[in-house]
């Protein structure tokens, strides 16, 4: 398969974007005028740095306004065409984007279409040239695909195809499958985009918002399969007008529409195994059994804060590295470990962020087959030295320069706390808490994007819709992501202020990190007594808090008194009920939570959120932390 990206998908300068997108692993690219008039090299010259990047242009675009204008209007777009024909052979392009006119005095019928585009097909024939034409979403008299097909049909001529573009088909909700009809060599070329369903102008929509298959709420995999039930083969190209990316790191966006891509094809494959895609063989969407640890890097002098506060929920010091200074804080099946090693990756991640988590395991059916989807799908793997008697566990690259390590018991990896560590023998304090509930990240709220498509297209997890959090002063984007069966959970919060409790942490954590663990408690009451007895100091909850919820959910006063006294917070989804309450955050501003889930409760407090969000400023404040 040939993978393309059109120019303006991504920030920089010309040069900037070459390098990025062939990093990427591109094929080719489709080039706007504008991406290169910036540029002080000739045409010729940009068509050759192209080319030095190992890349194809695969089309230029776009040529507007060309169809059905009348008399000497039409004689001036026929020269403009010429014009941009001599640009394209200085170039090196020989696919030529036309999209549906929007011109005033465009006149409209499909054979007075056809009769313009076939008589301009056969001069850009003359010259080697193709030509593609595309109906925008908001075209004046063209503005859907089968109509773009028909006119194209009858125009007849061998250097005029059909251009296929998400957006303008599915923006529109025309139904894809309408696409089965058209045969897949009349197909010139295919433009991939997804977007967020919001209602608004679709050309306002197109411009500002579209974003990488798979990123966005579109059915581009029900597109995509009917396109490669035609048998076209030619190139999958995005092309993405978004103005965040347009902001973004290059490189960055490059990679995640490289994945996309991948992710796209392979979910086509699967959803229809007869379509010949061509692309390797990958395993399946990784399903992921839970979290295995979570590593805190830090150092001797950061360490017993983090230990004293893991004592007080009921953790015990299970084990001790062989080697290294790690040591494995226990309970139930949640491992947290405390790396202080003064050399090696935690050592380095701690010196740039501080004390924070800087590595996650992950628990996975396979994990050779897992590094093998990630790395598939574009993740950088991960590895250091190994000392004596230490295994080999798969990693790869996550949010914020973190690991993600995967355990199996298939290969044998779940050995490694027998192997590579030492029983202490300390005794077992049981508080019920009994797994890892979900892990928040913390991160600017232009990596969102980036890190659902991350999970979403390695693992079995899917996102579900995006929420605000309102922090007094800001807004925080929050979107969670989970397995099926909600056993692995992990959130992203995305923070658009510094103001916010979420931005001052990323400002303090110098980056993406994990801000909160939440622990999930068989009996959320038990646990909070269990763990007030052993001087855990829970975030305060003020009263009005109480009186609210009285009003909202109606609870009996002996409830709202539990509640009160725990500090615990409450909220409902149907019959499903939701506990959650926190702890103190550590001097970088990590936090605890734990929560307990009854009658299938499937999301994360989020009315709570504003409450939990104030306490916690009110706190930092009285603590006259910088940050409040
Ligand atoms: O927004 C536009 O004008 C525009 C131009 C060319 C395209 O291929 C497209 O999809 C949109
Ligand atoms: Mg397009």
């Amino acid at each position: 398969m040939k993978t393309s990206i059109a120019t303006v998908s991504i920030a920089g300068n010309l040069r900037e974007k070459l390098a990025a997108i062939a990093a990427a692993g591109f094929d080719g690219l489709e080039i706007f005028e504008q991406d290169f008039l910036q540029d002080a090299a000739s045409p010729r010259e940009v068509g050759q740095m192209i080319r030095d990047h190992g890349l194809q242009v695969m089309l230029f675009q776009p040529f507007r306004d060309f169809e059905g204008l009348p008399g000497p209007l039409r004689a001036r777009a026929f020269d403009r065409a010429r014009h941009k024909f001599d640009l394209m052979a200085e170039l090196g392009a020989d696919l030529m984007l036309i999209c549906s006119s929007v011109h005033p005095q465009a006149l409209g019928g499909i054979d007075r279409a056809a009769d313009d585009l076939a008589e301009l097909a056969g001069i850009a024939a003359d010259r080697g040239l193709r030509l593609g034409y595309e109906a925008l979403a908001w075209g004046r008299h063209v503005n859907d695909h089968r109509d773009a097909w028909e006119i194209v049909r009858r125009a007849d001529h061998p250097a005029l195809g059909l251009i296929l573009d998400s957006f303008h088909s599915l923006s529109r909700r025309i139904d894809p499958d309408t696409i089965r009809r058209i045969p897949g060599d009349r197909i010139f070329f295919v433009q991939l985009a997804d977007a967020p369903q919001i209602d608004m102008d679709l050309l306002y929509w197109s411009r500002h918002f579209r974003n990488m298959p798979g990123e966005g709420d579109l059915p581009v995999v029900d597109f995509m399969r009917a396109v490669a039930a035609t048998g076209y083969a030619g190139p999958l190209s995005l092309e993405i007008f978004n103005d965040q990316f347009r902001g973004g790191s290059p490189t960055g966006i490059a990679r995640d529409g490289h994945r996309s891509l991948i992710w796209l094809m392979d979910q086509v494959r699967r959803a229809e195994p007869s379509l010949a895609v061509d692309l390797p063989a990958i395993p399946a969407n990784i399903a992921v059994r839970g979290v295995e640890f979570i590593e805190f890097a830090t150092d001797p002098a950061g360490a017993p804060e983090l230990e004293t506060a893991l004592a007080r929920m009921g953790f015990h010091r299970d084990s001790l590295h062989r080697n290294k200074a790690v040591s494995v804080w226990r309970q139930g099946a949640v491992r947290i470990l405390v790396n202080t090693e003064q050399t090696g990756f935690a050592h380095s991640f701690f010196l740039n962020h501080g004390t924070g988590v800087c590595d996650i395991g992950l628990r996975v059916e396979d994990a050779a087959n897992t590094v093998a989807r990630a790395t598939a799908l574009d993740a950088t793997l991960f590895s250091q030295p190994l000392g004596p008697q230490e295994m080999t566990i798969p990693a790869i690259r996550g949010v914020g320069g973190s690991i993600l390590h995967f355990i199996d018991e298939k290969s044998g990896l779940d050995a490694v706390w027998k192997v590579e560590f030492q029983p202490t023998g300390a005794p077992e304090p049981d508080f019920g808490l009994f797994r890892v509930d979900h892990l928040a990240e913390t991160m600017g709220y232009d990596e969102m994007l980036s890190w659902t498509l991350f999970y979403s297209a390695i693992f079995d997890m899917q996102r579900r819709p995006m929420l605000d959090v309102a922090d007094p002063d800001g807004l925080v984007r929050s979107q969670a992501i989970a397995s099926p069966d909600g056993g692995t959970r992990i959130t992203l919060n995305g923070a658009q202020s510094h103001r916010t409790l979420a931005g001052g942490f990323l400002a303090d954590s110098m980056g993406s990190a994990v801000q909160h663990i939440a622990l999930a408690s068989r009996d959320i009451f038990a646990s909070a007594e269990a763990m007030a007895g052993a001087g855990f100091e829970p975030l305060e909850i003020p009263d009005n808090y109480y009186d609210d919820l009285r009003a909202r959910h109606g609870l009996d006063e002996a409830t709202i008194a539990r509640l009160r006294r725990w500090n615990i917070l409450y909220e409902t989804e149907g019959e499903a009920e939701f506990f959650q309450f926190y702890g103190r955050p550590l001097a970088g501003g990590l936090f605890f939570e734990i929560v307990e889930r009854r009658g299938g409760y499937d999301g994360y407090g989020a009315s709570n959120a504003p409450f939990r969000i104030a306490a916690l400023k009110r706190l930092l404040r009285a603590k006259d932390m910088p940050r409040a």
